[in-house]
This record gives C-alpha cells, sequence and structure tokens, in this order.
C-alpha cells in the first residue's frame, strides 16, 4: 500500500521521540501526539517517525499482542514509562491487514512538514503531523487489504421509531473500492435478513442503536459496528451533506429516497469523507432497491444451506464454490452479489437466463469470451484506488488494457447472430470509454512497470521531449563516474579504486586500507579528502565528485518531478471518463458470470428453469449441486429425485411434502436440493435438474441441522424452537419452506406434539410450498386429513440383516428407521446393538403409531387457530395510550417530531 504521504520520504525527526523525562512536564512530541489521538477515540493510532509508525500507551499494548511483536518503552510521561511498539513503513500494509482483521481501526499519522522545515521555525519545534487516513474494515481501497473476489461494503443503519409499533430502517452500503452504493428501506422483522444478505465488513450506527438491548444481537453478528454521534444519522441535513458529496444542488436528479435511506445514505458518505481525509472517492448516485425485489432469505437460513460458507466457515464445500467458474474477480464479486440475493421478479430473471442461454448453446463464443475477460483487469479498483491517491503506474495500465479488451469483447460479441437484452447491454456499455485515451495511456506507459509510482521509471521513452532530456543527463553523468573511476585508478596507480555510492555519503572513492595512507598523503591528499575508515576500507571523496554528483541528483529530480506531473496527469484523464469506465467494468462482470453460468450449465448437464407467477414448484431428476460434485468426484453417481409441490387440481396453494426414511437415507440431502435448485433459479441460473418450473418465491426459510448457539446462550433446542417459531409466524403462501427433523431435540412425546402441530399450523395457516423430514413416522397418518399433504419416503433395501441405501424418493412412508442398522455400521459394540433390538421389539410391541391413528380421528384438526382467531380481547383505551407513551424515545425526537408525538397521544384520549 501506498499510504498517502504529503512528503516523499520524510526523514526521521532529529528530536527523537517523546523523550526521556524526569519531571511531570509532558515533551512538545507527547503534546502533539496526545492531541492527535484524543482527536481520534477507539482508533489506534499509526504515529510516523521516519522510517517507523509508532503506537504508544495502550495502543502499542494492544497492537504489540495482536500483531505478534516486541513491546518496548520510550521515555516518561507523567513519571511513568510510555509503552511503545513501532512497524517499519515499508510493511505497514501487512500489518495493517492483520489489525483490521483483528476488527481493530487505525488512524494513520503522517509527518506533513520536512523536518528541516520545522528545525527552521526554532530547535524546539515538533515537525507538524496530521492524521491522512482512517483505515477501517469498511473503507478499504488497497489489493492486498481487500479479498479480490468478496465485496467489501460499509452499511449505515438508520432507524426511524414509530409510536403505533414497528420501527422502520433505511440502510445504505457503500463499496468505496468499485463505487457501489445502495439504498433500501425496511421493516425491524425484515432487518436480520437484509442484514445476512448485504453482508457488510462494517457497520456504522448511531451510539443510541449500539446499545439497544432489543437489536444488540443482531447487530453483534456482524464483522464489525462502530457507533457514530447522532449528527452523522440526522435527517434534517442529511440532504445536504449527499448533495455536498455529489456536487449537485438537489438529490432530485440523482436519486429519489426516502427520508430514512437519504439519512442512511448521508451517514454513508460522511463517514467515508472522514475516514479518506480529504479525499473524495468518486461513488455511483445511490441507486434504490425497492423492497421485495429480492428473495428475504434469514440468516439461518444462508447458514445452514451454506449459500457462500459451509457451517464449519469455509468457501470450499458451500454452493457458491460449487458453481462459480468466473475467471475475474469482479465476475466472482457479481455472482456472489447475485447468490446473496436473488431475485423475485420474472422478467428480471429471464433476461438472465437469456445471456446464459446464449453462450450455453454457442460454446466456441462462451470459450473466446472466457480467454478475452481471463486477460482483463479488474477496473473498477484500480479506478478506486487512482481516485483516493493511492493509485500506481499498473492501475493505469489496468485502464488501458481494459478498454484494450472491451474492443476485443465488443468485436467478438458483434459476432453473435442474435444477442440476448443483457448482451446488447453490455456491448453498448463497451463502447462508451473513450479509445483515444488508451491509445494515450499506451504511448505513455513503459513496458515494464513499477508498483508504486514513488520512484518514477513508468513513463515510455519517447513520450515527453522534457523527460528524455532529464533521463540522459542522468545516465550521462553516471557515465561521467564509471570513466573517473578509471582516470583516479591512473592517477592513484591503485588498481583496486572503485567509486561507490551509499545513502550516507552519496557518492565516493573506496580504496583497501593497505592504500588509504598513499591517498591521504600528498600529492593525492589535495585531490582526495577522507570521509571514512572502515576495517577494511578507507573512503574519500573529491570535488569532481561532488560536482557530479548534484548533476545527477538534479536530473534525478527533474526527470521524477516530471514524471510524477505525467502520471497525475493521466490520472485526472481516467477520473473524468470514470463512469464510461465503471460501465465497462460491469459489463466484463456480466459477461463473465453470464459465461461461466453456461460452463457451468454444460459441464454439469444443468437446464433452463422455467420461472413464472405461478405458485407452481415441479423439479423432475432434481440433484444437489454440492453432493452431486463431491460424489463425482469419488466416481460415484447422485441419484436424481422428482419433487412437486405445485397446488394439485382444484386447490390454490402449494403442498406440503412429508419426507420420511431410515437414518443416512438422504432426506436433508432432498430437501436442501430442492431449496438450492428454487434459489439458482431466480439468481438466473440453470438448475441441476431434467426440467424445473418455478413459481417465483418471495421467502426461503428453513430449518435444518442443528447447532447450539452458546454464545447467545441458547441450546440446540431453543436455536431450534427460535427458528421453527420465525417461519410459522412469517411464512406466507408464496414461501417455500424446508424443515428437517424438527423436535427431534426433546423428548419423543414433546418433539412429536409439536411437529405435529407445527404441520398442521403450516397446512392451514402459513400455506406455503413445504418440504418436511422427519423420524416420526406417526405422522404420516396426518395425510388422510390434510388435503395438501403428501407422503415420500427415501427407499432403503435390507440385505443379510444391513441395510442398503438407495437414495430414491418415492411416494409412500417409511415404517421403519433403520436406527439400529445404522448404528451397527457405524461400529457400535455388537452387545449393544443386539440389547438395542431387544428394547425396540419391545417398545413397538406397545405400537405409537396406532395412538396416532387415534389422535386424528379424535382431536378436532381444525382446533388449528387462524391467525385473526388466535388474537386476544382487543386491548383497552389505557392499553393503547400505554403502549404508545412506552414506544416514545424523547431522545432521539427532534422537537417537531416531539410535539407531533403528543397531538397523537391527545387524538387517542376517548372523545368527551
Ligand atoms: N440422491 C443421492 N444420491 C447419492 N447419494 C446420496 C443422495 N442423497 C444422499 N446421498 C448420500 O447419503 C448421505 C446421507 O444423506 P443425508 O444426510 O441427506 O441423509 P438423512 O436421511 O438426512 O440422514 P439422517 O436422518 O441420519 O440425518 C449423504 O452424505 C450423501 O453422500
Amino acid at each position: 500500500m501506498t499510504l498517502q504521504q504529503p512528503i516523499p520520504a520524510p526523514a526521521p525527526e532529529p528530536a527523537a521521540a517523546p523523550q526521556a523525562e524526569t519531571s511531570t512536564r509532558v515533551t512538545p512530541m507527547m503534546e502533539q501526539y496526545l492531541e492527535i489521538k484524543a482527536a481520534h477515540p477507539g482508533l489506534l493510532l499509526f504515529y510516523r517517525m521516519g522510517d517507523f509508525y509508532e503506537l504508544f500507551f495502550e495502543d502499542a499494548e494492544i497492537a504489540s499482542k495482536a500483531l505478534g511483536i516486541v513491546l518496548t518503552k520510550r521515555g516518561k510521561h507523567q513519571g511513568a514509562d510510555i509503552p511503545m511498539c513501532g512497524v517499519p513503513v515499508e510493511r505497514a500494509e501487512d500489518y495493517l491487514h492483520r489489525l483490521i482483521t483483528a476488527g481493530h481501526r487505525v488512524a494513520v499519522c503522517e509527518q506533513t512538514e520536512d523536518p528541516a522545515a520545522a528545525k527552521a521555525r526554532g530547535n524546539k519545534s515538533v515537525v507538524r503531523r496530521g492524521v491522512v487516513r482512517l483505515v477501517t474494515p469498511g473503507t478499504l481501497t488497497e489489493d492486498t487489504l481487500l479479498d479480490a473476489r468478496a465485496n467489501n461494503y460499509l452499511l449505515a443503519i438508520a432507524r426511524a421509531r414509530s409510536s403505533a409499533g414497528g420501527d422502520r430502517f433505511g440502510l445504505a452500503w457503500i463499496d468505496i473500492s468499485t463505487a457501489e452504493f445502495m439504498v433500501t428501506e425496511c421493516s425491524g422483522g425484515e432487518l436480520a435478513a437484509t442484514l445476512a444478505r448485504i453482508n457488510p465488513n462494517e457497520a456504522i450506527v448511531t451510539d443510541a442503536l449500539y446499545s439497544d438491548n432489543e437489536l444488540g444481537p443482531t447487530l453483534r453478528e456482524l464483522p464489525a459496528v462502530t457507533p457514530l454521534t447522532r449528527d452523522v444519522f440526522d435527517g434534517a441535513t442529511a440532504e445536504k451533506r449527499l448533495c455536498d458529496y455529489f456536487a449537485v444542488a438537489t438529490m432530485d436528479g440523482l436519486a429519489q429516497l426516502t427520508r430514512l435511506e437519504a439519512t442512511a445514505a448521508a451517514a454513508a458518505v460522511t463517514y467515508v469523507d472522514r475516514t479518506q481525509v480529504g479525499k473524495h472517492p468518486p461513488l455511483s448516485p445511490p441507486a434504490r432497491e425497492a423492497s421485495g425485489a429480492t428473495m428475504a432469505i434469514d440468516p439461518a437460513t444462508r447458514a445452514n444451506l451454506e449459500l457462500t460458507r459451509t457451517l464449519a466457515g469455509d468457501r470450499r464445500g458451500s454452493l457458491l464454490d460449487a458453481i462459480d467458474c468466473t475467471v475475474t474477480s469482479a465476475g466472482s464479486r457479481l455472482l456472489a452479489q447475485r447468490l446473496a440475493a436473488p431475485l423475485t421478479d420474472v422478467a428480471g430473471i429471464a433476461r438472465r437466463l437469456d445471456a446464459v442461454s446464449a453462450f450455453a448453446a454457442d460454446s466456441a463464443a462462451r470459450e473466446d469470451m472466457r480467454s478475452i475477460l481471463r486477460g482483463a483487469p479488474d477496473m473498477s479498483r484500480a479506478l478506486a484506488r487512482l481516485s483516493v491517491g493511492r493509485g500506481g503506474p499498473r492501475d493505469l495500465a489496468g485502464i488501458r488494457d481494459g478498454i484494450v479488451a472491451a474492443d476485443q469483447v465488443l468485436a467478438r460479441l458483434s459476432e453473435l447472430a442474435q444477442p440476448p437484452q443483457e448482451i446488447t447491454a453490455v456491448m453498448a456499455a463497451m463502447q462508451r470509454p473513450s479509445r483515444e485515451l488508451a491509445a494515450e495511456f499506451a504511448a505513455a506507459l513503459a513496458e515494464q512497470l513499477p508498483l508504486i509510482k514513488r520512484d518514477g521509471g513508468f513513463v515510455r521513452e519517447g513520450y515527453e521531449p522534457a523527460l528524455d532530456e532529464a533521463r540522459n543527463l542522468r545516465d550521462a553523468s553516471r557515465l561521467v563516474v564509471a570513466s573517473m573511476q578509471a582516470r583516479y585508478a591512473d592517477d592513484t596507480g591503485v588498481k583496486g579504486l572503485k567509486i561507490r555510492h551509499n545513502n550516507v555519503l552519496g557518492y565516493f572513492v573506496e580504496v583497501t586500507a593497505q592504500h588509504g595512507d598513499k591517498l591521504m598523503s600528498a600529492p593525492l591528499n589535495a585531490t582526495f579528502i577522507h570521509r571514512q575508515t572502515l576495517a577494511g576500507q578507507v573512503r574519500f571523496t573529491t570535488s569532481e565528485l561532488g560536482e557530479i554528483e548534484a548533476k545527477i541528483a538534479n536530473a534525478g529530480d527533474r526527470a521524477l518531478g516530471l514524471e510524477l506531473e505525467i502520471f497525475e496527469r493521466l490520472c485526472a484523464k481516467a477520473l473524468d471518463i470514470s463512469e464510461d469506465l465503471r460501465a465497462a467494468a460491469h459489463g466484463f462482470a456480466l459477461l463473465d458470470v453470464a459465461t461461466s453460468l453456461a460452463k457451468l450449465a454444460v459441464d454439469e448437464n444443468y437446464v433452463r428453469p422455467e420461472v413464472d407467477s405461478s405458485l407452481g414448484f415441479a423439479i423432475e431428476a432434481g440433484r444437489h449441486p454440492v453432493v452431486e460434485q463431491a460424489l463425482k468426484r469419488n466416481g460415484e453417481p447422485f441419484i436424481a429425485n422428482a419433487c412437486d409441490l405445485s397446488p394439485a387440481p382444484g386447490q390454490k396453494s402449494g403442498q406440503l411434502w412429508l419426507l420420511t426414511g431410515p437414518n443416512m437415507a438422504g432426506k436433508s440431502t432432498f430437501l436442501r436440493q430442492n431449496a438450492l435448485i428454487a434459489l439458482l433459479a431466480q439468481i438466473g441460473s440453470f438448475v441441476p435438474a431434467s426440467r424445473a418450473r418455478i413459481g417465483i418465491i418471495d421467502r426461503l426459510f428453513s430449518r435444518v441441522g442443528a447447532a447450539d448457539d452458546l454464545a447467545r446462550g441458547r441450546s440446540t433446542f431453543m436455536v431450534e424452537m427460535v427458528e421453527t417459531a420465525a417461519i410459522l409466524n412469517q411464512a406466507g403462501e408464496r414461501s417455500l419452506v424446508i424443515l428437517d427433523e424438527i423436535g427431534r431435540g426433546t423428548a419423543t412425546f414433546d418433539g412429536l406434539s409439536i411437529a405435529w402441530a407445527a404441520i398442521e399450523h403450516l397446512h392451514e395457516s402459513n400455506r406455503c410450498r413445504t418440504l418436511f423430514a422427519t423420524h416420526y413416522h406417526e405422522l404420516t397418518a396426518l395425510s388422510a386429513k390434510l388435503p395438501r399433504m403428501f407422503n415420500a419416503t427415501v427407499r432403503v433395501k435390507e440385505w443379510q440383516g444391513n441395510v442398503v441405501f438407495l437414495h430414491e424418493v418415492l411416494p409412500g412412508s417409511a415404517d421403519r428407521s433403520y436406527g439400529i442398522q445404522v448404528a451397527k455400521l457405524a461400529g457400535l459394540p455388537p452387545a449393544v446393538i443386539t440389547r438395542a433390538k431387544s428394547v425396540l421389539a419391545k417398545l413397538e410391541a406397545q405400537d405409537r403409531g396406532q395412538t396416532a391413528r387415534a389422535l386424528v380421528d379424535d382431536l378436532p384438526l381444525f382446533a388449528v387457530p387462524s391467525r385473526a382467531a388466535a388474537e386476544v380481547a382487543p386491548p383497552s383505551e389505557a392499553d393503547l395510550l400505554m403502549e404508545a407513551v412506552k414506544a416514545l424515545h424523547p431522545d432521539e425526537m427532534t422537537p417537531r417530531e416531539a410535539l407531533d408525538a403528543l397531538y397523537a397521544l391527545k387524538a387517542k384520549l376517548p372523545k368527551q
């Protein structure tokens, strides 16, 4: 990382560090340090001292522990030792990365004047310093600090309290490394799912929200949450702050935002401004994401279905890993974004599928496109680095190569006979960036480019005559030095005489110790001035060497200055057309996703799903995308299975399938594969099936697998019940629900009863498409009474006392679980198996199934209360008033809001 350096290479300050201090007096430097530190609470301060960033006091203790570096002492403050540690500037990037990953935020403080200038102000003056940047997890731009395959979002969360109950939230999220800027609004109930979808690396909230009891647990799920003062979230100044950021008089032309969205958006840009200290990274205008435009998937479901990470936390083994064949980082990021937010809009899904179809059908176009994309650089991140002054010559080359790739893409796409809409849009985007710019960059940049601009050497010879002249002068002078060495060797008769260079002495003449005296005595001492005697060598300078050195330095400085000017010029040109470049970059990502999904479809034999607005759900020969690939690697086949949850003829709502079957038969796999197929269809991907017809699913719920949430003080069973409660309370007719063995975490009869009641509720009240796997075979009896419930089972064969898994899902119900056979396979001692068999025989004699059948007949089934009926007696006026007063938060209200609330309360009083 090239941290912003107002002075190219600050020299170490002469009056070093907070010096030994015997009294309680504070040194000027410590005074400066403490002042800067106090202005940045909650951040570790990287305080620049020459070639190091130094940390003091508690910062030093935290950093030394987090980085595993030595903690030392430097001087005293108020009589006590000052703990100190330091990291070399050269390696700061690495250390920053580790601190950010460990959840810290860092303020980078640089010397903002030359130490010589400080000295000129007086011997005791301290070099001026200032914080040039705050490094926080959500505001990174450096390649090395970022994961190339994932977006890095900063999210601002604004809350509006409502006395009518039900808070609303405004969300704004920004990836400054790609300039994306999105906003949306959601209810309290939708917040967790929305946060899980956005998956921010850092969230900012008000202090009040940060310490809110209700929201605390949800916020703590996020990797980093930064509390900020209320003014950052001030709704009254939001519009003005946004206008200032985008340099417009009104936001109307850029985006139509609700007040709450604008509040969050303004908080986000204010924070970006603060962290970049004066730099103004360009952002796209905030794009509004309509609520309901994407499938809602709560965090538990995302985790359980292992969409982007497995339950163990690895990318490998997740759905994303199984379907990601992209060849660029931007493509990989877009695919992850799509997977996080499947669409609910039939036309939008069809447009994406059309693009995938085009490349699935044309393998030559697909492969050509992928090979062009492979060479295309990550333009949006290069652009972002250039915009905040952290770009290097290779970022300019990235822009140049991007435009060249855009031409190649265009040429190849125009060969397509009938490009679908998404591809014609990409072609239009590819035409936007200026070709002259690419030509100019090509002429300006050298073949081999250094990583950073600081030392020059990146401008091509012949591009700027003045630069060539300065470089020639510098190089010619270097030749003169070489010829001088030969001449001095002759003049002195010392054959081994060398002219060398180092940073302390500059150019010097060096001879071995045995010749030292000769050069120090007359007549040679008139020319050679002694500078240094080392163990084996003696070093001299000459006035001639001093002159030539000054010439070299001058020419070198001039060449470097010219190069840096050229860099700034080219950088400004790129930023002038940043919108066009970003559009083309997005085009690359779109193409990468479309071609990679096409490749996946062809390689893995996926089909195009039929997605419509019905409540249908019919999958023929469906497979699990991840398990199938895993089995394939071992040369084993995956057994495909059908699933049909579509409303039966004469029915309006979808079906509930109750799946029974032995352990290890494949029930969980079947449940998950159907959810994943629906999800893939709605991101616009082909699916692992021979045919799939899916009516849009607006919410996906799952309760599969069991895990303790000890951090939140919840047992396995409690987690299971919390997740089940969320489903029963929220699932609607358009939802897809998959439930795996609910009730198994408690005593048999409690579990069976809960599962029983949950099925009735899902069938009668939620009326959603549901897959329900269970070992309670008694539940199959319910199908006699529930018209939209269907029993299915996974087939096994018993052979010589052992069980053989066939993994085939068929209509019907399992008669037993074969648990003991599976336990035998797992290696339980034979004595235990024999004993278990005899206990089972006894228990079976009591026949729980009989009881269940009786229950179905005896219990009035439709005791399932409808939602309306379940509500208790209407609350009294006094209750309503009390509730309304409870919901008020005077500290978070403007005077105007407080007055409105007072009127609203008065209006609730009974009329006399
Ligand atoms: N359709 C299939 N084709 C081939 N192998 C399968 C199939 N379904 C499942 N399997 C294999 O069987 C294993 C067990 O599957 P799964 O975990 O779905 O069983 P289960 O019925 O849910 O078991 P339990 O009731 O013990 O939780 C899987 O890991 C997978 O390797």
